[in-house]
């Protein structure tokens, strides 16, 4: 704060801003949505097994787990559609303990967009308000505001049956944000619709919720999506949080092998552990030869079964052309499979003594950039693959 602008600014709903317009960090905002030791049971079915987590004032949360993970039983906790078997689960501070969905300060947008075909769009957005004791004029304003909101300015008249699929997204949108709540809950809301229409909805929701300055939760199971639209992501599984960290540290940083293995594309390789130095973990990797993985890059999460593994990106090794400088460290293989995607590919390669463990060898997954113009290395060809102990992940 400065002494020209003592107050911080605070926009409707938003979260604060420093005097610059930025909004602060996460971590410093009002906690929203907070859950203390959330137990639910299905019968038997143990589904939420001791969830903790606190989200905050306008960030944009995501629950992402494979299926069955319960992600859409934590978002229905939260807005009250179920009751929980222990734990607390507090909005704005409030314990919502004994509080019905209908008055909780949430509001929920599904995959199924739930409005009412032989509606108007207006009326379907209308329809949140129909307890409102407004005047007709002011929720006709309330209406077409939200509308803009949305991207559908002058559609109010049509038929909702006639909309398209991203269209009736935006109407369920409007529809629930016409009510002006402290959250929104948001269930796979985009599933539903074709790629190109579900990359341009993300943007816009995006958009949309750094407009209204709320919280939204959204819940996925499609890891790119909650990569591009998050502020912070829960991964679940079996109904436990395995990590709650902002999207690029998830990708960076995954706590465990599983998680890295959910999100994005992972390679792993055997590594033996050396011993410990100073400064990190001595390792001996097939293909890779003895080295340090320095401290910071060493998970503390428990690598199971599997036993220790090196962990990195497609990206984080790169494949050299003839014409590449010198690397900081390489390795020499053969390209056995290219998979092209236009705008970039992937190459697998199999590392000179990668079946030093095990005689199995192991292909590790590199992409590259595409440059227009410049020819693509063949299937069969011999590379180097460039890499540093700093790009690799020790799971142990
Ligand atoms: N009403 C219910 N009765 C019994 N079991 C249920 C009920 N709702 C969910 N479950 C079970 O609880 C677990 C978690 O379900 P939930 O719908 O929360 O998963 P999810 O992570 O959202 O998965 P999906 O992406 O498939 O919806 C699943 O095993 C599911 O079968």
């Amino acid at each position: 704060m400065n002494a020209r602008n003592p107050m911080p600014v605070v926009r409707e709903g938003g979260p604060a801003r420093d005097e610059h317009g930025r909004p602060t960090p996460i971590e410093t905002r009002r906690v929203m949505i907070e859950c203390r030791n959330v137990h639910k049971y299905y019968g038997d079915y143990h589904a939420l097994r001791g969830i903790d987590l606190k989200i905050r004032e306008a960030e944009f949360f995501s629950l992402l787990g494979p299926s069955g993970c319960g992600k859409t039983t934590l978002l229905r906790t939260i807005a009250g559609f179920e009751d929980i078997g222990s734990g607390v689960v507090l909005i704005d501070g409030k314990d919502m303990a004994n509080v019905p969905a209908n008055v909780r300060p949430t509001n929920m947008v599904f995959q199924s967009y739930a409005i009412f075909p032989h509606l108007t769009v207006a009326e379907n957005v209308a329809f949140g308000l129909r307890r409102d004791p407004r005047s007709k004029a002011e929720k006709a304003a309330a209406v077409e505001e939200a509308l803009a909101m949305v991207g559908l300015r002058g559609y109010g008249a049509r038929a909702a049956h006639a909309l398209s699929g991203g269209q009736r997204q935006r109407v369920a949108l409007a529809r629930a944000l016409i009510l002006k709540p402290k959250v929104l809950l948001l269930d796979e809301p985009l599933s539903a619709l074709d790629r190109k229409m579900r990359e341009q909805m993300q943007v816009e929701l995006i958009k949309l919720q750094r407009q209204v300055g709320i919280t939204f939760v959204l819940v996925t199971h499609d890891q790119e999506e909650a990569l591009v639209m998050s502020d912070r992501i829960a991964v679940m599984f079996e109904g436990e949080i395995a990590q709650l960290s902002f999207a690029e540290e998830l990708y960076t940083r995954p706590a465990s092998r599983r998680v890295a293995d959910f999100i994005g594309v992972m390679n792993f390789l055997p590594a033996r552990i050396l011993g410990d130095t100073e400064t990190g973990v001595r390792v001996d990797v097939p293909g890779f030869g003895e080295f340090e993985v320095p401290a910071a890059n060493v998970s503390r999460a428990d690598a199971g079964d599997s036993g220790p593994s090196v962990g990195f990106r497609p990206e984080a090794v790169t494949l050299l052309t003839r014409d590449a400088p010198a690397p900081n460290r390489e390795t020499a293989g053969a390209i056995e499979e290219i998979v092209y995607y236009g705008d970039m590919t992937y190459y697998d390669v199999r590392l000179d003594g990668s079946a030093r463990f095990d005689g199995k060898g192991h292909p590790i997954r590199v992409s590259m950039r595409n440059v227009f113009g410049r020819d693509l290395p063949d299937l069969g060809t011999r590379t180097r693959v460039s890499w540093s102990p700093g790009s690799l992940i020790l799971f142990r």
